[in-house]
């Protein structure tokens, strides 16, 4: 039974949320960007180039901790989804999260960093909770996750994010204090190696369903919420003024004006995301950054943490599934 701490960093849009990892002996607390879409552990470290450290950000030197030991030979890359990426050598070290501890876990020392991650003040690296068939080191090692996975009570982590607040993950258990309502379940499909579900129609503001099913990825590493463009220009068309920017690639808005709820369906249950939460920054004094955007050419919706921190998510590995409530 094990919770941690989710804080958003660049809190006023929730550009991602930051847990303290404590990483060797004595211990080194980096903040790390949980990300259900990826499967690696890896992280700033006394190995990466300084002009890619921005001021003050915590590393990994496994040079000060006793239980540091390279792995020889290992290597890793990751491109992702947004084009960033980074690349370096493993260690195997202590790694706790909350009161969760596993003795050897890969922790991946980062040589190579891209600008987004170099530009990026508040994150120390990554732990990945997809599955680990995504895992990128090679030869392949084992998950936080998957290494923890045994000693839980089950096989589960739960995912309470919020707006502009701490929020949390846990591990093994379900707090059921952390949503209303009931939780309703469906199956995922790791295709990807991702956490991929379907859902079973959408609805915005207070119209009808549209029962359409729609492939889905659940991504806390994602800011923000990526529809089929049909569905957001029908979004959009809702809120009077708004237009897309070509100057910023994305859909835009008049700050004046609180957007229509987005709802999807699992199953016949409606999870809703509301409109107070759609509003991803201001880029003047009166136009701001929509939540929902276009998925554009990926091959599925992205689902994130737009629609996760109006949400409570069960991540089950037993099946596998994912559980959906509203908080
Ligand atoms: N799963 C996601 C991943 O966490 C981020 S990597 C990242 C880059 C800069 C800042 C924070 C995180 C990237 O965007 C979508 C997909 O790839």
């Amino acid at each position: 039974r094990d919770t941690v701490v989710a804080t958003p960093a660049y809190s006023y849009y929730d550009k991602e949320y930051l847990c303290a990892v404590k990483i060797g002996t004595p211990p080194q607390t980096l903040p790390l960007d949980f990300d259900t879409g990826s499967a690696d552990l890896w992280v700033f470290s006394s190995e990466t180039p300084s002009s890619s450290v921005s001021m003050g950000k915590a590393i990994y030197n496994p040079k000060n901790s006793s239980t540091a030991k390279l792995v020889t030979g290992a290597t890793w890359a990751l491109t992702y989804g947004d084009g960033s990426s980074s690349s370096g050598d493993v260690y195997t070290d202590n790694v706790t999260i909350g009161g969760l501890n596993v003795a050897a876990q890969a922790v991946e020392s980062a040589q190579k960093v891209s600008s987004q991650f170099a530009g990026d003040t508040a994150l120390s690296g990554l732990l990945g909770l997809a599955f680990g068939t995504a895992n990128q080191v090679k030869p392949a090692v084992k998950t936080f996750f998957d290494n923890i996975r045994p000693a839980l009570p089950l096989p589960i982590f739960t995912v309470n994010l919020k707006k502009g607040a701490p929020g949390s993950y846990n591990f093994g258990y379900i707090d059921t204090t952390q949503y209303t309502g009931a939780l309703t379940y469906t199956p995922v499909t790791p295709r990807y190696s991702l956490w991929e579900f379907g859902i079973s129609g959408f609805s915005i503001g207070t119209a009808i369903k549209n029962s359409t099913v729609i492939d889905a990825v659940a991504d806390t590493g994602t800011s923000l919420l990526l529809l089929p463009l049909s569905i957001v220009k029908a979004y959009y068309a809702q809120i009077a003024g708004s237009s897309y920017s070509t100057n910023y690639g994305a859909y835009v808005y008049p700050c004046n004006i609180t957007p229509p709820d987005f709802n999807f369906y699992i199953g016949t249950a409606k999870q809703v995301v509301p409109g107070r939460y759609m509003n991803y920054g201001y880029i003047s004094n009166t136009q701001c950054y929509g939540g929902i955007q276009s998925q554009g050419t990926l091959m599925f919706s992205l689902f994130g943490d737009i629609a996760l921190k109006a949400q409570f998510v069960v991540f089950d590995a037993s099946v596998p599934r994912i559980g959906w409530a509203n908080k």
